[in-house]
Protein backbone atom coordinates (compact mmCIF):
# COMPACT_ATOMS: atom_id res chain seq x y z
CA UNK A 1 0.00 0.00 0.00
CA UNK A 2 1.10 3.60 -0.96
CA UNK A 3 0.69 6.39 1.93
CA UNK A 4 0.57 9.40 0.94
CA UNK A 5 1.85 12.27 2.95
CA UNK A 6 1.92 16.52 1.77
CA UNK A 7 3.72 18.16 4.38
CA UNK A 8 3.50 22.06 4.49
CA UNK A 9 7.09 23.47 6.83
CA UNK A 10 7.07 26.89 7.95
CA UNK A 11 8.09 28.84 11.12
CA UNK A 12 5.05 29.62 13.56
CA UNK A 13 5.19 31.35 17.11
CA UNK A 14 4.54 28.67 19.78
CA UNK A 15 4.66 28.28 23.11
CA UNK A 16 5.40 24.46 23.62
CA UNK A 17 6.49 25.29 27.40
CA UNK A 18 5.09 28.37 27.65
CA UNK A 19 7.53 30.41 26.48
CA UNK A 20 6.57 31.78 22.73
CA UNK A 21 9.48 31.45 20.10
CA UNK A 22 9.99 30.03 16.44
CA UNK A 23 8.91 26.55 15.89
CA UNK A 24 8.92 24.67 12.66
CA UNK A 25 5.43 23.20 12.02
CA UNK A 26 4.48 20.72 9.43
CA UNK A 27 0.79 21.58 8.81
CA UNK A 28 0.95 23.43 11.45
CA UNK A 29 1.84 20.88 14.00
CA UNK A 30 4.97 20.45 16.21
CA UNK A 31 5.51 17.70 17.12
CA UNK A 32 4.58 16.53 13.24
CA UNK A 33 1.64 13.98 12.53
CA UNK A 34 2.38 10.35 13.09
CA UNK A 35 3.38 8.32 10.22
CA UNK A 36 1.30 4.94 10.62
CA UNK A 37 1.77 2.46 7.72
CA UNK A 38 1.98 -1.35 7.61
CA UNK A 39 5.01 -3.39 6.81
CA UNK A 40 5.73 -3.33 3.33
CA UNK A 41 4.44 -0.32 2.91
CA UNK A 42 5.72 2.40 0.72
CA UNK A 43 5.44 6.14 2.49
CA UNK A 44 5.64 8.90 0.41
CA UNK A 45 6.08 12.63 1.75
CA UNK A 46 5.41 15.67 -0.44
CA UNK A 47 7.75 18.11 1.58
CA UNK A 48 7.12 21.42 0.73
CA UNK A 49 9.40 24.18 2.00
CA UNK A 50 7.73 27.54 3.42
CA UNK A 51 10.72 28.82 6.01
CA UNK A 52 11.18 31.16 3.65
CA UNK A 53 15.31 31.79 4.05
CA UNK A 54 16.18 28.25 5.33
CA UNK A 55 17.07 25.29 3.85
CA UNK A 56 15.45 21.70 5.13
CA UNK A 57 16.28 18.25 4.78
CA UNK A 58 14.21 15.43 6.73
CA UNK A 59 15.78 11.82 8.32
CA UNK A 60 13.77 8.77 8.71
CA UNK A 61 15.42 7.51 11.45
CA UNK A 62 15.93 3.62 11.69
CA UNK A 63 14.28 3.40 8.78
CA UNK A 64 17.24 1.10 6.60
CA UNK A 65 16.31 2.54 2.91
CA UNK A 66 17.08 -0.40 1.25
CA UNK A 67 17.64 0.60 -2.89
CA UNK A 68 16.74 4.05 -1.91
CA UNK A 69 20.34 5.45 -0.14
CA UNK A 70 19.05 8.80 -1.67
CA UNK A 71 15.81 9.06 0.60
CA UNK A 72 17.75 9.23 3.54
CA UNK A 73 17.23 12.93 4.16
CA UNK A 74 20.77 13.47 5.40
CA UNK A 75 21.74 16.39 3.96
CA UNK A 76 25.32 16.89 2.82
CA UNK A 77 25.80 12.98 2.69
CA UNK A 78 22.48 11.92 0.66
CA UNK A 79 21.07 15.09 -1.12
CA UNK A 80 21.67 19.01 -1.43
CA UNK A 81 19.27 20.25 0.66
CA UNK A 82 15.71 21.69 0.11
CA UNK A 83 15.74 25.64 -0.24
CA UNK A 84 13.07 27.61 0.18
CA UNK A 85 10.03 27.74 -1.71
CA UNK A 86 11.09 23.78 -3.66
CA UNK A 87 9.09 21.11 -2.69
CA UNK A 88 11.04 17.46 -2.51
CA UNK A 89 9.38 13.94 -2.19
CA UNK A 90 10.58 11.29 -0.14
CA UNK A 91 9.70 7.72 -1.29
CA UNK A 92 10.73 4.79 0.65
CA UNK A 93 9.58 1.27 2.17
CA UNK A 94 8.79 0.05 5.34
CA UNK A 95 10.20 -2.99 5.73
CA UNK A 96 9.96 -4.06 8.96
CA UNK A 97 7.86 -3.42 12.03
CA UNK A 98 8.33 -1.16 15.10
CA UNK A 99 9.02 2.36 16.79
CA UNK A 100 10.95 4.86 14.22
CA UNK A 101 11.32 8.53 14.18
CA UNK A 102 11.88 11.27 11.66
CA UNK A 103 13.46 14.93 11.98
CA UNK A 104 15.37 17.22 10.29
CA UNK A 105 18.76 17.22 9.69
CA UNK A 106 20.27 19.88 8.48
CA UNK A 107 21.96 21.63 11.04
CA UNK A 108 20.70 22.03 14.34
CA UNK A 109 17.36 22.13 12.83
CA UNK A 110 15.59 19.31 14.97
CA UNK A 111 15.68 21.26 17.93
CA UNK A 112 13.36 23.45 16.42
CA UNK A 113 10.71 21.11 16.62
CA UNK A 114 10.56 19.60 13.15
CA UNK A 115 9.72 15.95 14.60
CA UNK A 116 7.49 13.02 14.42
CA UNK A 117 6.86 9.53 14.99
CA UNK A 118 6.71 6.46 12.42
CA UNK A 119 4.63 3.53 13.64
CA UNK A 120 5.08 0.46 11.19
CA UNK A 121 2.46 -2.43 12.39
CA UNK A 122 2.26 -5.90 11.21
CA UNK A 123 -0.03 -6.98 9.01
CA UNK A 124 -3.46 -8.08 9.98
CA UNK A 125 -3.11 -11.89 11.01
CA UNK A 126 0.67 -11.23 12.22
CA UNK A 127 1.30 -10.96 15.82
CA UNK A 128 3.67 -9.82 18.19
CA UNK A 129 5.35 -11.63 21.12
CA UNK A 130 3.45 -9.30 23.32
CA UNK A 131 -0.05 -8.13 24.09
CA UNK A 132 -1.78 -4.80 24.96
CA UNK A 133 -4.85 -2.96 24.52
CA UNK A 134 -4.23 0.23 23.25
CA UNK A 135 -0.99 1.51 21.38
CA UNK A 136 0.03 5.13 22.19
CA UNK A 137 2.93 6.86 21.27
CA UNK A 138 5.16 9.03 23.76
CA UNK A 139 7.71 11.77 21.95
CA UNK A 140 10.29 12.57 24.87
CA UNK A 141 12.13 15.94 23.85
CA UNK A 142 14.55 18.95 25.49
CA UNK A 143 13.88 22.18 24.46
CA UNK A 144 15.54 25.88 24.40
CA UNK A 145 14.34 29.41 23.67
CA UNK A 146 17.09 30.36 21.61
CA UNK A 147 17.05 29.77 18.28
CA UNK A 148 18.96 26.61 16.33
CA UNK A 149 21.04 29.41 14.36
CA UNK A 150 22.11 31.77 17.72
CA UNK A 151 23.18 28.23 19.07
CA UNK A 152 24.70 27.57 15.75
CA UNK A 153 26.29 31.14 15.70
CA UNK A 154 27.82 30.24 19.16
CA UNK A 155 29.81 26.87 19.27
CA UNK A 156 31.41 27.93 16.09
CA UNK A 157 32.71 31.54 17.43
CA UNK A 158 35.94 32.38 19.50
CA UNK A 159 35.48 32.28 21.96
CA UNK A 160 32.86 29.06 22.01
CA UNK A 161 29.58 29.82 23.45
CA UNK A 162 28.08 26.40 24.32
CA UNK A 163 24.21 25.97 24.16
CA UNK A 164 24.01 24.81 27.88
CA UNK A 165 21.53 22.99 29.32
CA UNK A 166 17.75 23.26 27.98
CA UNK A 167 15.36 25.15 29.33
CA UNK A 168 12.40 22.47 29.90
CA UNK A 169 11.76 18.62 28.83
CA UNK A 170 8.81 18.49 26.05
CA UNK A 171 6.21 15.38 26.59
CA UNK A 172 4.04 14.79 23.22
CA UNK A 173 5.60 18.28 22.60
CA UNK A 174 4.47 20.40 26.36
CA UNK A 175 6.67 21.10 28.74
CA UNK A 176 6.14 24.13 31.57
CA UNK A 177 9.03 26.97 32.09
CA UNK A 178 8.69 28.71 34.86
CA UNK A 179 7.44 32.43 33.65
CA UNK A 180 7.79 33.93 37.03
CA UNK A 181 11.27 33.62 36.76
CA UNK A 182 12.99 37.16 37.09
CA UNK A 183 14.21 38.82 33.68
CA UNK A 184 11.66 37.43 31.20
CA UNK A 185 10.07 39.91 28.60
CA UNK A 186 6.63 40.87 29.24
CA UNK A 187 3.83 38.90 26.85
CA UNK A 188 6.75 36.33 26.21
CA UNK A 189 6.04 33.85 28.95
CA UNK A 190 2.17 32.72 29.65
CA UNK A 191 1.47 30.18 31.82
CA UNK A 192 -2.12 30.20 30.75
CA UNK A 193 -1.47 29.44 27.34
CA UNK A 194 -3.07 25.92 26.21
CA UNK A 195 0.19 25.59 23.90
CA UNK A 196 1.76 24.12 27.33
CA UNK A 197 -1.22 22.47 29.04
CA UNK A 198 0.36 19.36 30.22
CA UNK A 199 -0.13 16.27 28.61
CA UNK A 200 -2.43 13.99 29.42
CA UNK A 201 -3.08 10.35 28.80
CA UNK A 202 -6.50 8.50 30.03
CA UNK A 203 -6.27 5.06 30.66
CA UNK A 204 -8.96 2.79 31.59
CA UNK A 205 -8.56 1.42 34.77
CA UNK A 206 -7.31 -2.85 34.20
CA UNK A 207 -6.24 -2.49 30.73
CA UNK A 208 -2.84 -2.58 29.17
CA UNK A 209 -0.98 0.15 27.36
CA UNK A 210 1.92 -0.60 24.83
CA UNK A 211 3.57 3.18 25.12
CA UNK A 212 6.27 3.85 22.57
CA UNK A 213 8.65 6.08 23.81
CA UNK A 214 11.00 8.02 21.88
CA UNK A 215 13.81 10.57 22.67
CA UNK A 216 14.31 13.88 20.12
CA UNK A 217 16.65 15.48 22.73
CA UNK A 218 19.03 17.97 21.57
CA UNK A 219 21.49 16.98 24.36
CA UNK A 220 20.13 15.45 26.88
CA UNK A 221 19.71 11.71 28.02
CA UNK A 222 16.69 11.38 30.25
CA UNK A 223 14.77 9.08 32.78
CA UNK A 224 11.51 8.34 32.24
CA UNK A 225 9.25 6.67 34.81
CA UNK A 226 5.08 6.74 35.71
CA UNK A 227 5.01 7.08 39.42
CA UNK A 228 3.53 4.00 40.79
CA UNK A 229 3.63 1.99 38.03
CA UNK A 230 5.85 -0.87 36.77
CA UNK A 231 6.84 -0.47 32.65
CA UNK A 232 7.59 -4.13 31.06
CA UNK A 233 10.48 -3.39 28.21
CA UNK A 234 9.50 -5.45 24.59
CA UNK A 235 11.09 -3.37 21.95
CA UNK A 236 14.05 -1.26 21.22
CA UNK A 237 15.05 0.20 17.72
CA UNK A 238 12.23 -1.62 16.21
CA UNK A 239 13.39 -4.98 17.31
CA UNK A 240 11.45 -7.70 20.23
CA UNK A 241 13.47 -7.71 23.12
CA UNK A 242 13.37 -10.21 25.86
CA UNK A 243 10.96 -8.61 28.45
CA UNK A 244 12.07 -6.88 31.60
CA UNK A 245 10.33 -5.09 34.12
CA UNK A 246 12.15 -1.28 35.44
CA UNK A 247 10.40 1.66 37.15
CA UNK A 248 12.18 3.70 35.23
CA UNK A 249 13.44 3.65 31.54
CA UNK A 250 16.70 5.15 30.53
CA UNK A 251 16.19 6.98 26.98
CA UNK A 252 19.11 8.17 25.10
CA UNK A 253 18.68 10.36 22.05
CA UNK A 254 17.63 8.61 19.02
CA UNK A 255 16.04 5.53 20.85
CA UNK A 256 12.63 4.07 20.93
CA UNK A 257 11.62 1.80 23.45
CA UNK A 258 8.07 0.18 23.87
CA UNK A 259 6.99 -0.18 27.48
CA UNK A 260 3.56 -2.54 28.30
CA UNK A 261 2.06 -0.74 31.49
CA UNK A 262 -0.85 -2.07 33.30
CA UNK A 263 -3.35 0.60 34.72
CA UNK A 264 -3.13 -1.40 38.02
CA UNK A 265 -3.28 1.52 40.52
CA UNK A 266 -5.64 3.28 42.90
CA UNK A 267 -8.32 4.99 40.40
CA UNK A 268 -9.45 7.19 41.99
CA UNK A 269 -6.96 9.34 41.34
CA UNK A 270 -4.07 10.58 38.36
CA UNK A 271 -0.69 9.75 38.41
CA UNK A 272 2.52 11.22 37.10
CA UNK A 273 4.27 10.71 34.10
CA UNK A 274 7.67 12.36 34.26
CA UNK A 275 11.29 12.71 32.17
CA UNK A 276 14.50 13.85 34.30
CA UNK A 277 17.89 14.77 32.97
CA UNK A 278 20.61 12.15 33.71
CA UNK A 279 24.19 12.42 33.39
CA UNK A 280 24.51 15.86 33.37
CA UNK A 281 24.29 18.15 35.97
CA UNK A 282 21.08 20.19 34.92
CA UNK A 283 20.06 21.79 38.47
CA UNK A 284 18.00 24.69 36.11
CA UNK A 285 15.94 22.14 34.02
CA UNK A 286 12.64 21.34 36.45
CA UNK A 287 11.59 17.70 35.39
CA UNK A 288 8.94 17.16 32.00
CA UNK A 289 6.06 16.00 33.38
CA UNK A 290 2.73 14.67 32.08
CA UNK A 291 -0.50 13.22 33.68
CA UNK A 292 -1.41 9.46 33.66
CA UNK A 293 -5.21 10.17 33.94
CA UNK A 294 -6.92 7.32 35.25
CA UNK A 295 -10.62 7.23 33.29
CA UNK A 296 -13.24 8.93 34.57
CA UNK A 297 -11.20 11.20 36.89
CA UNK A 298 -10.71 14.72 35.14
CA UNK A 299 -7.97 15.11 32.61
CA UNK A 300 -6.25 17.66 34.53
CA UNK A 301 -6.24 17.14 37.31
CA UNK A 302 -3.20 16.73 39.27
CA UNK A 303 -2.52 13.82 41.14
CA UNK A 304 -2.44 14.61 44.70
CA UNK A 305 1.53 13.79 44.85
CA UNK A 306 4.66 15.50 44.54
CA UNK A 307 6.04 14.60 40.67
CA UNK A 308 9.26 11.37 41.48
CA UNK A 309 12.00 13.04 41.64
CA UNK A 310 13.79 10.72 39.51
CA UNK A 311 17.41 9.03 39.58
CA UNK A 312 20.75 10.40 40.62
CA UNK A 313 21.91 12.20 37.75
CA UNK A 314 25.28 10.92 38.09
CA UNK A 315 24.91 7.49 39.05
CA UNK A 316 26.34 6.21 35.69
CA UNK A 317 25.56 1.97 37.92
CA UNK A 318 22.22 1.78 36.82
CA UNK A 319 22.57 3.45 33.59
CA UNK A 320 24.81 0.86 32.60
CA UNK A 321 23.03 -1.89 33.95
CA UNK A 322 19.91 -1.24 31.79
CA UNK A 323 22.20 -1.36 28.57
CA UNK A 324 23.82 -4.95 29.66
CA UNK A 325 19.71 -5.85 30.35
CA UNK A 326 18.52 -5.33 26.74
CA UNK A 327 18.81 -8.82 25.03
CA UNK A 328 17.53 -9.99 21.77
CA UNK A 329 13.87 -11.70 22.29
CA UNK A 330 14.65 -15.28 22.67
CA UNK A 331 12.11 -16.16 19.72
CA UNK A 332 13.39 -13.05 17.61
CA UNK A 333 17.58 -13.87 17.35
CA UNK A 334 19.00 -12.64 14.77
CA UNK A 335 22.82 -14.97 15.20
CA UNK A 336 25.06 -11.97 14.60
CA UNK A 337 28.34 -13.22 12.38
CA UNK A 338 30.70 -14.90 14.96
CA UNK A 339 34.20 -13.11 13.56
CA UNK A 340 34.30 -9.92 11.67
CA UNK A 341 36.77 -8.65 9.04
CA UNK A 342 37.71 -5.58 9.98
CA UNK A 343 37.58 -3.53 13.23
CA UNK A 344 37.57 0.47 13.82
CA UNK A 345 38.37 1.90 17.22
CA UNK A 346 36.67 5.04 17.74
CA UNK A 347 38.10 7.15 20.38
CA UNK A 348 35.42 9.83 21.54
CA UNK A 349 37.17 12.95 22.06
CA UNK A 350 36.49 16.71 22.99
CA UNK A 351 39.31 19.15 21.35
CA UNK A 352 40.32 22.53 19.87
CA UNK A 353 41.15 23.47 16.01
CA UNK A 354 42.86 26.64 15.28
CA UNK A 355 41.55 27.64 19.35
CA UNK A 356 37.83 26.26 18.42
CA UNK A 357 36.09 23.92 20.54
CA UNK A 358 34.86 20.25 19.04
CA UNK A 359 34.20 16.70 18.97
CA UNK A 360 36.62 14.01 16.98
CA UNK A 361 36.96 10.21 16.39
CA UNK A 362 40.63 9.49 16.44
CA UNK A 363 40.96 13.03 16.71
CA UNK A 364 39.46 14.06 12.94
CA UNK A 365 36.57 16.17 13.34
CA UNK A 366 34.10 15.67 10.67
CA UNK A 367 33.10 18.58 8.59
CA UNK A 368 30.79 17.95 5.16
CA UNK A 369 31.75 18.57 1.69
CA UNK A 370 30.54 21.07 -0.44
CA UNK A 371 28.63 18.23 -2.62
CA UNK A 372 26.74 15.17 -1.20
CA UNK A 373 28.58 12.38 -1.12
CA UNK A 374 26.24 10.00 -2.70
CA UNK A 375 26.63 12.03 -5.69
CA UNK A 376 30.41 12.63 -5.60
CA UNK A 377 31.05 9.22 -5.58
CA UNK A 378 28.49 7.75 -8.12
CA UNK A 379 29.89 10.08 -10.22
CA UNK A 380 33.34 10.16 -9.89
CA UNK A 381 33.87 13.60 -8.66
CA UNK A 382 36.69 12.49 -5.71
CA UNK A 383 38.10 15.87 -5.48
CA UNK A 384 35.32 16.83 -4.04
CA UNK A 385 36.06 15.40 -0.67
CA UNK A 386 39.54 14.10 0.91
CA UNK A 387 40.77 10.95 0.09
CA UNK A 388 42.89 9.99 2.74
CA UNK A 389 40.68 7.61 4.82
CA UNK A 390 40.22 8.51 8.63
CA UNK A 391 42.38 6.08 11.09
CA UNK A 392 41.30 3.02 12.07
CA UNK A 393 42.52 3.46 15.84
CA UNK A 394 43.90 5.58 17.79
CA UNK A 395 47.37 4.94 20.10
CA UNK A 396 45.62 3.08 23.09
CA UNK A 397 48.97 2.01 24.50
CA UNK A 398 49.76 5.84 25.63
CA UNK A 399 46.92 7.29 25.59
CA UNK A 400 45.08 8.35 28.78
CA UNK A 401 41.34 8.22 28.62
CA UNK A 402 40.42 8.94 32.42
CA UNK A 403 42.24 12.75 32.43
CA UNK A 404 42.62 15.59 29.86
CA UNK A 405 44.74 14.73 26.65
CA UNK A 406 48.65 16.28 26.88
CA UNK A 407 47.33 17.47 23.66
CA UNK A 408 44.08 18.40 22.73
CA UNK A 409 44.56 19.63 19.44
CA UNK A 410 42.55 18.10 16.71
CA UNK A 411 42.57 17.94 12.87
CA UNK A 412 39.08 18.41 10.45
CA UNK A 413 38.27 16.49 7.52
CA UNK A 414 35.52 15.28 5.53
CA UNK A 415 37.56 12.34 4.57
CA UNK A 416 34.99 9.21 4.77
CA UNK A 417 34.98 5.14 5.64
CA UNK A 418 34.93 2.66 2.15
CA UNK A 419 33.72 -0.43 3.73
CA UNK A 420 34.17 -3.76 1.59
CA UNK A 421 30.93 -5.11 0.05
CA UNK A 422 29.10 -7.56 2.38
CA UNK A 423 31.98 -7.86 4.86
CA UNK A 424 31.40 -7.72 8.36
CA UNK A 425 32.46 -4.76 10.56
CA UNK A 426 33.45 -4.32 14.23
CA UNK A 427 33.06 -0.73 15.71
CA UNK A 428 34.58 0.01 19.23
CA UNK A 429 33.56 3.22 20.47
CA UNK A 430 35.72 4.54 22.95
CA UNK A 431 35.30 7.59 25.37
CA UNK A 432 37.20 9.28 27.16
CA UNK A 433 37.80 12.64 29.73
CA UNK A 434 37.14 15.45 28.13
CA UNK A 435 38.60 18.68 28.15
CA UNK A 436 37.57 19.22 31.31
CA UNK A 437 39.22 17.23 34.49
CA UNK A 438 36.65 14.74 35.59
CA UNK A 439 34.57 14.66 33.38
CA UNK A 440 32.88 12.29 30.48
CA UNK A 441 29.95 12.43 29.12
CA UNK A 442 27.33 10.23 27.63
CA UNK A 443 26.99 9.89 23.70
CA UNK A 444 24.11 8.21 21.90
CA UNK A 445 25.66 6.98 18.53
CA UNK A 446 23.14 6.33 15.43
CA UNK A 447 24.15 4.61 12.32
CA UNK A 448 21.80 5.26 9.25
CA UNK A 449 21.35 2.66 6.93
CA UNK A 450 22.04 -0.20 9.29
CA UNK A 451 20.61 -2.07 12.19
CA UNK A 452 23.86 -3.17 14.43
CA UNK A 453 24.17 -6.22 17.35
CA UNK A 454 25.14 -4.31 20.35
CA UNK A 455 28.00 -7.23 21.54
CA UNK A 456 29.07 -5.64 24.55
CA UNK A 457 29.57 -2.57 26.71
CA UNK A 458 32.53 -2.22 29.62
CA UNK A 459 34.21 0.37 31.98
CA UNK A 460 37.50 1.89 31.06
CA UNK A 461 39.94 1.10 28.10
CA UNK A 462 39.01 -2.10 25.89
CA UNK A 463 41.27 -4.22 25.57
CA UNK A 464 40.95 -5.99 22.12
CA UNK A 465 41.49 -9.55 23.37
CA UNK A 466 40.06 -9.96 26.88
CA UNK A 467 36.73 -7.81 26.27
CA UNK A 468 35.85 -9.13 22.84
CA UNK A 469 36.20 -12.75 24.00
CA UNK A 470 33.02 -11.85 26.30
CA UNK A 471 31.22 -10.71 23.31
CA UNK A 472 27.70 -11.29 23.09
CA UNK A 473 27.19 -13.56 19.81
CA UNK A 474 24.37 -15.60 21.17
CA UNK A 475 21.43 -13.38 21.36
CA UNK A 476 22.54 -9.82 21.15
CA UNK A 477 19.77 -6.96 20.82
CA UNK A 478 20.06 -5.21 17.29
CA UNK A 479 19.84 -1.68 17.54
CA UNK A 480 20.30 1.46 15.30
CA UNK A 481 21.00 3.85 18.33
CA UNK A 482 23.13 3.24 21.25
CA UNK A 483 25.15 4.84 24.14
CA UNK A 484 29.07 4.72 25.39
CA UNK A 485 28.66 5.62 28.68
CA UNK A 486 31.16 8.38 30.42
CA UNK A 487 34.21 6.49 30.43
CA UNK A 488 33.09 3.75 29.13
CA UNK A 489 33.19 1.47 25.57
CA UNK A 490 30.56 -0.06 23.65
CA UNK A 491 31.09 -2.64 20.72
CA UNK A 492 28.78 -2.94 18.09
CA UNK A 493 28.64 -5.37 14.81
CA UNK A 494 27.23 -4.66 11.18
CA UNK A 495 27.24 -6.18 7.81
CA UNK A 496 28.10 -3.77 5.19
CA UNK A 497 25.26 -5.17 2.76
CA UNK A 498 23.57 -1.62 1.56
CA UNK A 499 24.51 0.23 -1.23
CA UNK A 500 24.90 3.72 0.02
CA UNK A 501 26.78 5.90 1.68
CA UNK A 502 25.81 6.58 5.86
CA UNK A 503 26.28 8.35 8.39
CA UNK A 504 27.31 7.32 11.88
CA UNK A 505 27.30 10.22 14.30
CA UNK A 506 26.55 11.76 17.90
CA UNK A 507 22.67 12.01 17.72
CA UNK A 508 23.45 15.25 20.10
CA UNK A 509 22.82 17.82 17.96
CA UNK A 510 25.56 20.08 18.95
CA UNK A 511 28.36 17.31 19.49
CA UNK A 512 27.55 16.62 15.66
CA UNK A 513 27.71 20.15 14.59
CA UNK A 514 30.98 20.12 16.32
CA UNK A 515 32.36 17.12 14.16
CA UNK A 516 31.37 14.04 16.13
CA UNK A 517 30.67 11.97 13.68
CA UNK A 518 32.00 9.40 10.16
CA UNK A 519 31.12 8.56 6.95
CA UNK A 520 30.94 4.83 5.56
CA UNK A 521 30.57 4.44 1.81
CA UNK A 522 29.59 0.59 0.90
CA UNK A 523 28.43 -0.86 -2.18
CA UNK A 524 28.65 2.32 -4.34
CA UNK A 525 28.70 0.53 -7.46
CA UNK A 526 25.52 -1.32 -6.74
CA UNK A 527 23.48 2.03 -6.26
CA UNK A 528 20.81 2.34 -9.00
CA UNK A 529 20.18 5.82 -10.46
CA UNK A 530 20.37 8.55 -8.72
CA UNK A 531 17.24 10.88 -8.60
CA UNK A 532 18.12 14.68 -9.95
CA UNK A 533 16.09 15.75 -6.65
CA UNK A 534 19.07 15.09 -4.43
CA UNK A 535 21.15 17.34 -6.75
CA UNK A 536 21.73 20.90 -7.61
CA UNK A 537 24.15 22.19 -5.30
CA UNK A 538 28.28 22.21 -5.04
CA UNK A 539 29.45 20.33 -8.00
CA UNK A 540 26.17 17.98 -8.44
CA UNK A 541 25.13 21.37 -10.27
CA UNK A 542 26.66 20.01 -13.15
CA UNK A 543 24.77 16.64 -13.11
CA UNK A 544 21.76 18.61 -12.74
CA UNK A 545 20.82 19.52 -16.34
CA UNK A 546 16.72 19.62 -16.03
O1 LIG B 1 30.62 20.15 23.92
C1 LIG B 1 30.46 20.54 25.06
O2 LIG B 1 30.98 21.70 25.55
C2 LIG B 1 30.54 21.84 26.90
C3 LIG B 1 31.68 22.01 27.84
O3 LIG B 1 32.51 20.89 27.80
C4 LIG B 1 32.51 23.24 27.51
O4 LIG B 1 31.87 24.39 27.88
C5 LIG B 1 29.80 20.62 27.15
O5 LIG B 1 29.26 20.33 28.31
C6 LIG B 1 29.74 19.87 26.06
O6 LIG B 1 29.12 18.73 25.92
Amino acid sequence: KIRHHKWELKYEFKSPDCFKKLVITINGRSPGPTINAEVGDTIVVELKNHLLTENVAIHWHGIRQIGTPWADGTEGVTQCPIVPGDTFVYKFVVDRPGTYLYHAHYGMQRESGLYGLIRVSLPAGESEPFSYDYDKGLLLNDWYHKSTYEQAVGLNSKPFVWVGEPQSLLINGRGKFNCSKPGIEAGVCNATNPDCSPYSMTVVPGKTYRLRLASFTALSALSFEIEGHNMTVVEADGHNVEPFVVQNLYIYSGETYSVLVKADQDPKRNYWMSTKIVSRDAVNTTNGLAIFNYYPNHPRRNPPTMPPAGPRWNDTAPRLAQSLAIKSHKDYIHSPPQTSDRVIVMLNTQNRIDGFVKWSVNNVSFGFPHTPYLVSLKHNLLHTFDQNPPPDGYDSQNYDINSVAKNVNATSSNSIYRLKFNTTVDIILQNANTMNPNNSETHPWHLHGHDFWVLGYGSGKFNISTDSANYNLVNPIMKNTVPVHPYGWTALRFRADNPGVWLFHCHIESHFFMGMGVVFEEGIEKVGKLPKSIMGCGESKSLYKP
